[in-house]
């Protein structure tokens, strides 16, 4: 069935805000939407698909956008809902709008620069080139510039995979075990999980592999002192005290009162009672002294760029900057220096982002080991056998999409001496 040519309309009017990147995709997306009661479901996820489709493809699509005629920003649309849909889908279209789109539709893009067909902005295609050379580079921008699978991960304390995986079954969703994490499951579709009971009870939580991963690695006991010192809305809390067994106590730092809110429904329904939101004003927080020398394990993951999530927040690549990954870094040094007081003697901190760039990553952990003598490097490869997951690493964990199907993350070890 054909959409309504209404929908062109809706798709453009939202896209012109979002290509301003005065804020995220997705807020702006779901303040349309509220305001907008009057779109249905499907027409929602149409336009979405094809926000996120153009959003994706923005620098192969403005180029076939400069041939045909009228607005451009039309044009841009029409290449999004085609991107969503199929051109035969679409209503509305005028004869020479279809012909146009057929024929830009048709494109063989093998044909195209590899710049262009990267979908990346030249600074940062430029940067990864360089790193990895043209062939590596185009195929993590190819991986970037597909959608993520949906990762879920088991609340230990509620239930086995296998026992989700049976329950999954009867609604039918149909899921297999991560080949990595081990409470991972990727779900084959992206069906609804909000009203499932399994959802409601907390025997899942939807999380990507890498980031189970990330707070695997940690290592956390039963009985430890832990502190997760930018918890967010706690995607790797969560994980950090199942791994726990609910036992001990584990920080929930923040300086964010909006994300830290977040996390304590999701509290509620994991039926974990060992977490405690803290929300700090800086790294420097006296909340943060009162703990030093007594923390069991750390982990810091930082605020960063974000350029390794570009599947689920392809937003990102066009908004972010060279100059604002430069300030970030100070940022991150800092934070990381002052979580490191907190680790006793003989305990562990973990440093992680969600970025792609050695400057967010290794250079950052090479900086903190300098000026951190009492810090050693644990060799990635010995944490990851000591947690039985099967991944090949050296000093550090670099995770990529087109490597092992996860978001772009990198994670460092350090012990106190
Ligand atoms: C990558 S996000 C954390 C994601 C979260 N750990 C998860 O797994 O869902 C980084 C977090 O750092 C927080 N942050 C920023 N500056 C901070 C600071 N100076 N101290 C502590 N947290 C900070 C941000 O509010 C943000 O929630």
């Amino acid at each position: 069935m054909r959409l309504p040519p209404a929908i062109i309309g809706y798709t453009e009017e939202v896209l012109r805000e979002i290509l301003r990147f005065t804020g995220p995709a997705d807020v702006t997306l779901s303040r349309y939407f509220r305001d907008h009661p009057r779109l249905g479901a499907r027409e929602r996820g149409v336009i979405a698909e094809a926000v996120y489709g153009l959003l994706r493809n923005k620098s192969v699509y403005t180029n076939f956008a400069e041939s045909g005629n009228g607005s451009p920003m039309r044009r841009m649309t029409l290449l999004g809902l085609a991107d969503a849909v199929g051109v035969d889908s679409l209503g509305g279209l005028t004869e020479e709008e279809t012909e146009w789109l057929n024929r830009v539709t048709a494109i063989d893009r093998s044909l195209l620069p590899a710049a262009m067909r990267a979908n990346l902005p030249k600074w940062l295609f430029d940067k990864l080139v360089e790193r990895d050379g043209e062939e590596q580079a185009m195929k993590l921008a190819e991986a970037l510039n597909t959608p993520a699978p949906l990762d879920l991960r088991v609340n230990s304390l509620k239930a086995t995979r296998d026992e989700v995986i049976a329950t999954l079954a009867e609604a039918p969703i149909l899921c297999e075990p991560t080949p990595y994490a081990p409470l991972g499951l990727r779900v084959l579709k992206k069906p609804s999980l909000q009203n499932l009971p399994l959802f409601k009870d907390g025997a899942i939580e939807v999380q990507d592999e890498g980031s189970q991963l990330l707070a695997q690695i940690v290592g956390a006991k039963r009985g430890e002192m832990v502190v997760d010192f930018c918890a967010g809305a706690g995607g790797k809390t969560l994980a950090l005290g199942a791994t726990m067994r609910n036992t001990g106590r584990l920080y929930a730092f923040d300086v964010s009162e909006k994300r830290l809110a977040k996390l304590k429904p999701r509290m509620a329904r994991s039926g974990l009672s060992n977490i405690h939101p803290v929300l700090i004003a800086h790294e420097n927080d006296g909340k943060v002294k009162r703990l030093a020398g007594k923390i069991d394990r750390v982990l810091v993951d930082a605020p960063c760029s974000g350029l390794g999530t570009l599947r689920r927040n392809p937003d990102v690549k066009w908004r972010q900057t060279p100059d604002a990954v430069t300030e970030m870094n100070a940022k991150q040094i800092a934070i990381l220096s002052s979580a490191a007081r907190l680790v006793k003697s003989g305990g562990r901190l973990v440093y992680g982002t969600c970025s792609l760039l050695d400057e967010e990553n290794e250079a950052i952990a090479a900086q903190f080991l300098a000026n951190h003598e009492d810090f050693s490097l644990v060799p990635m490869k010995d944490v990851l056998a000591e947690q039985k997951i099967d991944l090949e690493m050296q000093d550090y964990l670099k995770l990529l999409p087109h490597l092992h199907q996860t978001d772009g993350f990198f994670a460092a070890v350090f012990v106190r001496k």
